[in-house]
Formats: C-alpha cells, sequence, structure tokens
C-alpha cells in the first residue's frame, strides 16, 4: 500500500489534477493521496498559501478583503470548470473561506494558520469529489476527526505520538482517502499549521501510521537532482539517496522535500520515493537507510542563504570554563537556536539563521555578552550562505575538505567558515551571499564533471 503527496505543482490546474487521476487509477495500491494548495502555475504565478497569507494580513488590518478573497476563490472556480465539475464545490469553498476570516482575530498566530490550512483543506474536498465524479471512489478526511493531533506551535507544530494510533485506522477504508497535507490539530481542538512546505510532513505522518510499503511524493522534478537545478544547468540525477544525506541536503537547501518529513518514515524504514507528476513512468529517487554504493564521495553540493555570524572574543577564553555555556544561555533566553560554532583560542562564532533576529534582540544580546560575559568584542555580521556538501562516501575519502577548499579559493571568494559534521557525512563552507552562486558552480565543476569521476 502506498501514499503518494502531491505538491503544490502537482494540483495548481485542472490540467494537473487530471494527470494525478491517471497517476491514482495506474496503480490500485495508491490508496492514500495527501494534497497541497493549488500551487504556481508558472514561474512568475503566485501560490493559494501565500494568497491565503496576503487575506488574512489584510483582514487583520482592516482593509478591505473582497478582492483578495476572489483571487483565492477563482483559483478554484478554474479547477473546478477545467474538471467540469458543478459549481456547488465553489460555493462550499467561498462559504469556508468567509467563515474562517469571520472568526476571532485575538489570537493573530490562530487566525492566520486557520486560513492558511483552507489552501490544502479545500483543494482536498474539491479533489475527493472530481475523484468519486470519475469513478474513483474516494472520501475527503478531516484531519481532526481522523486524530492528527499536533502540539500547540503556531506556524511549525510537530505531531503527537498518538497521532499515528488515531490515523492507523484509516487503511481500513474501502475508498481512496483523500487528505489536506500542512495542517493538524491540538488535544484542545486548535488548528496549527506545519511549517512552509509541510504537506511532505503529513505524508510522511500517514505513511507511519498506516504502515505503508512506500511513500511517494509527487512533485515537478524528475528526480533529486546533486545540486539546485535553478542555478546547475542539467545536473546529475540521485538514484539513491540515504535519509540523512537526503536530511542534511534538504535542511541546507535541496527545497524538493522538507526536513523535517523524513522522520516518521525513517523510524520505519519506510522507502520514499521522488516523482514527477508531469513524467510518472521516470524512476524518480528512492531515499532509503542504505543505498548502494557510487564511485562519487559527494551525493550532493547545496546552498542556503539567510545566515548571520555573532562574532565574540575574550582573551583567555579557552581557560574559562562554561564561557561556551554561558554565551549559548543568552541566545537560548531570546529564543534563538544556532547552527554551528566555530572557534579558536580566544574567540568563538555562532552561525544562526538570520531571520531570529531583530535589531532589539541583536542589541540585547551585544550588551549582555559584553557586561555579563566580559567579552571584548562581541558584534553581528550578516548576509551569509552556508554552502553544504554531503555524502556517505566522504568518510572514508581524504583530501576532499582540501578539494573543496582549492575549487572554492578558485572563485577568489574568501571562506568565513569550516565546519565539518561530526557523522563526517557533511562539510560545511560559511561564505558571503553574494559569492553563493559563483561557488555551486565551481564545486559542482569539481566532484560532478566527468574529469572528477574519473
Ligand atoms: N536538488 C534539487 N533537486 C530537485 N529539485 C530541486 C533541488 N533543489 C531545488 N529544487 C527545486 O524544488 C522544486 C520542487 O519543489 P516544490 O516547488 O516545493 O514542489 P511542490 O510544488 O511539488 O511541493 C523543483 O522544481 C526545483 O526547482
Ligand atoms: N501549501 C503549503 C504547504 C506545502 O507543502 O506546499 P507545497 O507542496 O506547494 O510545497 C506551502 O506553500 O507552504
Amino acid at each position: 500500500m502506498k501514499v503518494c503527496k502531491f505538491g503544490g505543482t502537482s494540483v495548481a490546474s485542472a490540467e494537473q489534477i487530471k494527470k494525478v487521476a491517471a497517476i491514482i487509477k495506474a496503480d490500485p495500491s495508491r490508496k492514500f493521496v495527501v494534497v497541497s494548495a493549488p500551487g504556481k502555475r508558472f514561474d512568475t504565478d503566485t501560490k493559494v498559501t501565500d494568497l491565503l497569507i496576503e487575506l488574512s494580513n489584510a483582514a487583520l488590518q482592516k482593509k478591505d478583503i473582497n478582492e483578495k478573497l476572489q483571487l483565492v476563490v477563482n483559483r478554484y472556480k478554474e479547477i473546478a470548470i477545467g474538471l467540469n465539475m458543478d459549481g456547488k464545490i465553489c460555493k462550499v469553498i467561498e462559504d469556508d473561506l468567509r467563515l474562517r476570516i469571520s472568526q476571532d482575530q485575538t489570537e493573530v498566530e490562530l487566525f492566520v494558520d486557520n486560513i492558511k490550512a483552507s489552501g490544502e483543506d479545500n483543494n482536498a474536498k474539491l479533489i475527493a469529489t472530481y475523484f468519486t465524479s470519475i469513478g474513483l471512489r474516494s472520501q475527503y478526511i478531516d484531519p481532526k476527526s481522523a486524530g492528527l493531533v499536533v502540539n500547540d506551535l503556531p506556524e511549525r507544530a510537530q505531531e503527537l505520538p498518538e497521532a499515528y494510533d488515531n490515523l492507523s485506522t484509516l487503511k481500513n477504508l474501502s475508498e481512496i482517502v483523500v487528505f489536506p497535507g500542512f495542517f493538524g490539530y491540538t488535544k484542545e481542538g486548535v488548528l496549527r499549521t506545519f511549517d512552509r512546505g509541510g504537506s511532505d510532513i503529513t505524508g510522511s505522518i500517514l505513511a507511519a501510521a498506516v504502515r505503508a510499503d512506500l511513500y511517494e511524493n509527487f512533485t515537478d522534478v524528475d528526480s533529486v537532482f546533486t545540486a539546485n537545478p535553478r542555478v546547475i544547468n542539467s545536473p546529475v540525477e540521485i538514484e539513491e539517496i540515504t535519509y540523512r544525506e537526503m536530511r542534511e541536503l534538504s535542511y541546507a537547501g535541496f527545497s524538493v522535500f522538507h526536513d523535517e518529513a523524513l522522520r516518521p518514515v525513517f523510524k520505519l524504514g519506510i522507502p520514499v520515493c521522488i516523482k514527477n507528476t508531469n513524467n510518472p513512468s521516470a524512476p524518480g529517487t528512492r531515499i532509503v537507510s542504505e543505498r548502494k554504493k557510487t564511485k562519487r564521495p559527494v551525493t550532493g553540493i547545496t546552498a542556503d542563504s539567510g545566515f548571520s555570524i555573532l562574532y565574540v572574543s575574550k582573551y583567555l577564553m579557552n581557560r574559562e570554563i562554561g564561557f561556551g555555556r554561558k554565551l549559548l544561555q543568552i541566545l537560548e533566553e531570546e529564543d534563538i537556536s544556532y547552527e554551528h560554532t566555530p572557534s579558536g583560542l580566544d574567540d568563538i562564532s555562532v552561525i544562526l539563521r538570520s531571520y531570529q533576529l531583530t535589531p532589539e534582540k541583536e542589541e540585547r544580546i551585544i550588551n549582555r555578552v559584553l557586561n555579563e560575559l566580559h567579552a571584548e568584542d562581541a558584534h553581528f555580521r550578516h548576509d551569509f550562505s552556508m554552502i553544504v556538501i554531503v555524502g556517505e562516501g566522504m568518510n572514508n575519502s581524504t583530501g576532499l575538505a582540501a578539494r573543496a577548499a582549492t575549487a572554492i579559493s578558485r572563485t577568489g571568494a574568501n571562506i568565513e567558515m569550516i565546519n565539518q559534521g561530526s557523522s563526517e557525512v557533511s562539510l560545511s563552507f560559511g561564505v558571503h551571499k553574494s559569492n553563493e552562486n559563483m561557488i555551486l558552480r565551481e564545486l559542482y565543476k569539481e566532484f560532478f564533471s566527468a574529469v572528477a569521476v574519473g
């Protein structure tokens, strides 16, 4: 039995949804269908989730919401017309949206989450109705009544252990289950969404709950590539990749699959296959516990921007027991998580994601580091990117860091930080954002050009 998740691009239009139906028809073991909200139909298009965020902001600012609401409703209308469905479903969707907008706005995050989630929820209702109309007996499943219980973190909820037991009963249904991605409910019945791109997480939770043989994740590319196809022209396709390689790559920029989506399936060893809705006969990329060995030590190279560095120096820092702990505690008290902490004798840098900072937080942190830890210097630097090289084969391959550093030096860019993960499946370089793509291309040439393979 398979759980299939269809991403925003796969359900962006009537044409795409017809392809989804054909994929489900082609294989009766595809019993669970998790859907995203309609995504981009072309490069400059806007995802329904983004339209919904704009709509909720307009409502919060007490602006006229009608134009924004119509933009959302029209996306569904266009789909329904293209699928020869009657207008009933559009009425259901519009009424649902108006109801969500009329709800209490005191808890802003709850209000926004509730509107955001309507993108997937209404699409699941529409797709289940369409499937049934073409003879694919289907049932829309509401995550609340199915028991997808999550914790109380707005916009970044995580499932609770009991969600698995609750959802496992869905495997007894005879119809195809059409399940909206991206959100669940707290035990108190409050709707919470996952992180952006979180329908991948719903698919994985469902796959683990029903003990699927395979979790198929349908998107708009034939496979996971060794580098972002938007930066590298026709990168090499990855046939198989391990969970830990994929997690490292997703976290560091491979946006094709959410990094948190591997946890539920990883525990049970359920394989994941990334496939293309537009070319379903292509084999795709399999994500597995162990993979066949390849000649290349590196499986993928990725880059992600949006990092800041907190630099702290203090003479004899190396002799001061507890300095690192106190520094990290200051960050913890500001609700900030960090990525790396490369250090020297008398200095330490903390690399963190910039979105967590505000000018006020920065000032408080600097003051506390100077006054409480008596550092001689403490300052933030911004606009960094992390370039990450990942591969199971790296841990017994000598000279790889030197090859990577030499390749980066050929670009003339400065390396601000180097960090080798303890698991030795990843090697990260902190560089200025402006050099990111140039470095990515040079590293790709180094590790994936025919000459490099030998
Ligand atoms: N290494 C990579 N391999 C494949 N796709 C990648 C990679 N890095 C980034 N992408 C991008 O991820 C996109 C698919 O993810 P996403 O837009 O979230 O799709 P979906 O709408 O199916 O959720 C691809 O179109 C591609 O541009
Ligand atoms: N629609 C949500 C959740 C999601 O997973 O979407 P997509 O499959 O288009 O990445 C978002 O845009 O974040």
